[in-house]
């Protein structure tokens, strides 16, 4: 198996030895997912390397159906949908081994004028890690998705209208190594495949809901991290489909617990010197106060991009271990922020993304919010102790209309990412409960067909 990360003089040499055809070319796209070409090897190595290679510009204007919707300032049919240009960044380059002969990079996307497209996702992530640069930070990020695996195929899956799938495993496996045993053959394949990837597999742990499971990567650079979660959502399902099996990361698949994707942050300085352990109550310096009281004046306001669609919100459940109140504690997960580690390994968990996220813009308000938390020199009000549920602390937006209204009038989000990109992503959230809100639900139908 190629190593990693690939060089392009090696990827020369595999493709001359005939162990790489394929170069995938891939964007992430409003939905956080995989957008790009297969290029043949040798045309990725003699054109696309040194001119870059181009994609219609609705990638990143249309919805989860790839509907071209309205209310795009940088992509319409009045502009014509013309392309932007994919440029990869080589240090994404990687063998991705559960395809054949096939290898991966990403690419950040400019505008055929010239200049980065501001509102790519990766895009608004570079622009909050300079930010952060200014004041000699750099961010470390691990973010944990929860997926949902299932005997069905896909295409079972969607021919009977997601209705009546078989769970890989039908009762409540979290931590159980007979119930992670009972899938192993897809886990194993996942974390191999991954590690095979340049991923850093940890471990992998049963979940609570049926067929639930979570793979642990080790946190890295917070590009690095989201880079690494898009090539793993991907990768995840097309190893389940190999083995003729579904998964999903949708944050609520139905009424038991959701989907989480938890994000760690912590901050170092640019020498890699951990900034978050202090004196202060809990081991904290000044700046983990403040970072962390930035992240409570904020949570509501950046909700939407923890939450982008109409299904994230009914995660918010109680007694579900996901996120309710807003507030902090240590160690506490009925918390939206839980505190864990200490000294070096000192960092906040944001419980609120489901895995239905777009890593790179959760990751952008993370930091926007403590960026606003630090330069304002917030204090840190006193950690939750015992059940936040039942708290009564102000809690997060329970529907994408309540948190979109809140991101509109939020002025740490114009300041931190721009109103392009803020509007940008309000269109977004309009198009996609203005879907919702014309559709007549099987729930409708079930409840009122007979009985109204
Ligand atoms: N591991 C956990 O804490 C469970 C998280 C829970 N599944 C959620 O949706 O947030």
């Amino acid at each position: 198996m190629p190593e990693t990360p690939l060089t392009v003089d090696r990827l020369r040499e595999l493709v001359d030895r005939g162990e790489v055809d394929t170069v995938l070319v891939a964007v992430t796209d409003m939905q956080g997912r995989l957008q790009g070409k297969r290029c043949a090897a040798r045309y990725f190595l003699e054109e696309v390397l040194a001119h870059a290679t181009e994609a219609c510009d609705y990638l990143l204007a249309v919805d989860v159906e790839m509907n071209t919707v309205a209310g795009y300032s940088s992509s319409s049919w009045d502009s014509g949908y013309g392309d932007f240009v994919l440029r990869p960044d080589l240090a994404t380059l990687r063998p991705l081994p559960w395809l054949e002969g096939t290898a991966l990079v990403l690419a950040d996307l400019e505008l055929v004028s010239g200049g980065p497209v501001p509102v790519s996702p990766r895009q608004v992530l570079r622009r909050q890690l300079d930010r952060l640069a200014e004041r000699d930070l750099t961010a470390f990020v691990g973010t944990e998705l929860e997926f949902i695996l299932f005997d069905d195929t896909y295409e079972q899956a969607w021919d009977a209208g997601y209705r009546g799938l078989t769970p890989g495993n039908r009762y409540n496996v979290d931590y159980s190594l007979l119930g992670t045993g009972r899938v192993e053959p897809v886990l194993r394949a996942i974390r191999n495949g991954m590690g095979g990837a340049g991923l850093y597999v940890e471990s992998a742990k049963g979940e609570c809901n049926p067929g639930q499971h979570e793979i642990a990567f080790r946190y890295t650079d917070a590009l690095a991290t989201c880079d690494n979660h898009s090539i793993y959502k991907t990768g995840a399902k097309e190893i389940a489909a190999a083995h003729g099996k579904s998964l999903t990361f949708m944050a609520k698949y139905d009424s038991r617990e959701g989907n989480s994707c938890h994000v760690h942050l912590s901050l170092r300085g640019t020498d890699g010197t951990p900034v978050m352990a202090g004196d202060g109550p809990h081991g904290f310096s000044p700046l983990m106060e403040h970072y962390l009281a930035g992240q409570l004046a904020c949570l509501r306001e950046l909700t939407y991009f923890f939450a982008p669609n109409i299904n994230s919100y009914k995660r918010f459940a109680e007694g579900s271990f996901a996120p309710t109140a807003v507030a902090w504690g240590v160690d506490n997960r009925t918390c939206a922020l839980r505190v864990v580690g200490h000294g070096p390994s000192l960092r906040v968990e944001n419980r609120v993304p489901g895995g239905d996220v777009n890593q790179y813009l959760a990751v952008s308000a993370l930091i926007a919010a403590g960026l606003h938390g630090i330069e304002n020199e917030l204090p840190l009000e006193d950690a939750l102790t015992g059940n936040a549920y039942a708290s009564g602390r102000p809690t997060v937006p329970r529907t994408l209309r309540d948190a979109a209204a809140l991101l509109d009038g939020s002025a740490v989000a114009r300041a931190a990412f721009g109103d392009d990109v803020v509007d940008h992503y309000l269109n977004a959230a309009r198009v996609e409960q203005a879907a919702f809100d014309a559709a007549v639900t099987d729930w409708e139908r079930v409840r009122g067909f007979e009985r109204l």
